[in-house]
């Protein structure tokens, strides 16, 4: 296909996930199976069109003075991949398969409005009732803190020291351009790349299935490091889903002492049992149900909480979601977030610790959820962050933001990772 059919084909799918409602994957999988002639190039392109135009939807609906999907489709190429007018024009020339032209009205209005007149929610490409949320969390910086949520990700991995080093790892991928990453110590990374560029699909590789490395953000590695797991302790990740942050800390750990993974979801736990397999742990115990840990209750040296949340911090992976989150979803997960901690926080024991994880910028899920649970639960006290950050990954890195000089926030923008907070909580002896 030619960028005109690659163009229409986004234009239908953002058309679909607009019109019904629908996931961005499920559309644009749908889209796939009914157009079977395109090629994985083509459907790579067509999801880059779709991804890129999500996540700056206001900002490009304001520059183009149109909303519509072919405007949006239209936006992405012009401003995000760089291409002028003219080369469209050129390129579309003869092609059967590419949208309407844009009309003299549609290019005026993008030569001539200026982003800076726009309302700061549209510049940010935020919902308007998230920015004081923003405001509050990043004061001057808020703007770019947003605008950097509008970025492509990166992919990020992380090698299984259990299985092999990361240098080792670097090597099997040196055809990917893997590169270290700058804060988390096992943490490689393989650049997100322009235009019609796909990432590599590194799970069908030999070195993936082998279980030398995992795909994890470099956030989500970077909080499950500190949570400081050591060899022959006793951790509860509480709230462990597929498994992730289990992962890593079992290989921190060596694969000495024990790692208890729990989750109310059983759906959402059942992938951990293949993927504990592959990575070659052997001190993690699964448990479906709260009965099967109760015995434990009080026993733990560290219990991590990685809480249901809002998931404002992936927005750069899951745009789609940005502008589907209202402030009633906000609300349950803050029920959720107080229902988590209170229930793992009765697994810590006296002078252990807790640890309370989201992947979310919004400081109702963040500063004032710890807050908030150490104010009522005296027995629990806020530990700083910062010395273990510089001991772990060294005085000279990227700094995460913090409000109140005792958790952190990893932004994009401040330490280029997906946005994660991060507490750790003393139980007093
Ligand atoms: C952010 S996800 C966990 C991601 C996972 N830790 C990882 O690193 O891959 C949050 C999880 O919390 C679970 N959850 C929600 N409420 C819970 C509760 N009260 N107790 C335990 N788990 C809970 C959800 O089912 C979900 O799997």
């Amino acid at each position: 296909m030619r960028l005109g059919g690659r163009l229409s084909g986004a234009i239908e799918v953002l058309t679909d996930i607009e019109t019904r409602r629908r996931p961005v994957a499920d559309a644009l999988k749908d889209w796939g199976l009914s157009h079977r002639f395109a090629g994985s190039g083509d459907r790579a392109a067509i999801g880059n069109i779709v991804y890129d135009a999500l996540r700056m939807k206001l900002s490009h609906a304001f520059l183009m003075d149109d909303d519509s999907p072919t405007a949006l489709g239209y936006a992405v190429l012009l401003r995000q991949w760089g291409l002028s007018p003219e080369a469209l024009t050129a390129e579309f020339d003869g092609d059967r398969f590419a949208p309407q032209a844009l009309s003299a009205e549609k290019l005026a209005a993008f030569h001539t409005r200026n982003l800076d007149e726009a309302a700061p929610h549209v510049q940010g490409d935020i919902p308007e009732w998230i920015q004081p949320a923003f405001e509050t969390n990043f004061s001057d910086a808020w703007l770019a803190e947003a605008q950097a949520l509008a970025d492509r990700p990166t992919l990020d991995l992380r090698a299984n020291t259990l299985k092999a080093s990361r240098d080792k790892v670097l090597k099997a991928l040196e055809r990917n351009a893997a590169v270290a990453s700058a804060i988390a110590r096992q943490g490689i990374r393989i650049p997100a790349g322009e235009g019609p560029s796909r990432l590599p699909n590194v799970t069908a590789d030999l070195a993936f299935q082998k279980g030398w490395f995992e795909v994890q953000d470099e956030g989500s590695q970077i909080v499950a490091d500190l949570v400081v797991p050591q060899e022959g302790e006793q951790v509860l990740d509480f709230c462990a889903g597929g498994g992730g942050k289990t992962l890593a800390m079992a290989a921190a750990m060596n694969n000495k002492g024990q790692v208890h993974a729990y989750d109310t979801d059983r759906k959402r736990l059942a992938p951990i049992i293949e993927r504990l397999k592959r990575a070659g742990t052997r001190n993690v115990q699964v448990h479906e149900s709260l009965s099967s840990l109760s015995p434990l209750s009080g026993r733990f040296d560290r219990v991590l909480v990685d809480a249901p949340c809002t998931g404002t911090g992936t927005w750069r992976r899951r745009p789609d979601t940005k502008w589907r989150l209202t402030e009633k979803n906000l609300e349950e997960r803050l029920t959720q977030q107080q229902e988590a901690l209170a229930n793992a926080s009765a697994f810590v024991r006296p002078g252990g610790f807790l640890l309370y994880v989201t992947c979310s910028i919004l400081p109702q899920e963040n500063e004032e959820q710890v807050h908030g649970f150490c104010k009522a639960n005296p027995d629990f006290e806020i530990q700083p962050v910062a010395e273990t950050w510089s001991r772990l990954f060294g005085a000279d890195k990227p700094k995460p933001r913090s409000r109140d000089g005792r958790t952190v926030t990893l932004t994009p923008a401040s330490t280029d990772t997906d946005g994660f907070f991060f507490c750790a909580m003393s139980r007093k002896g």
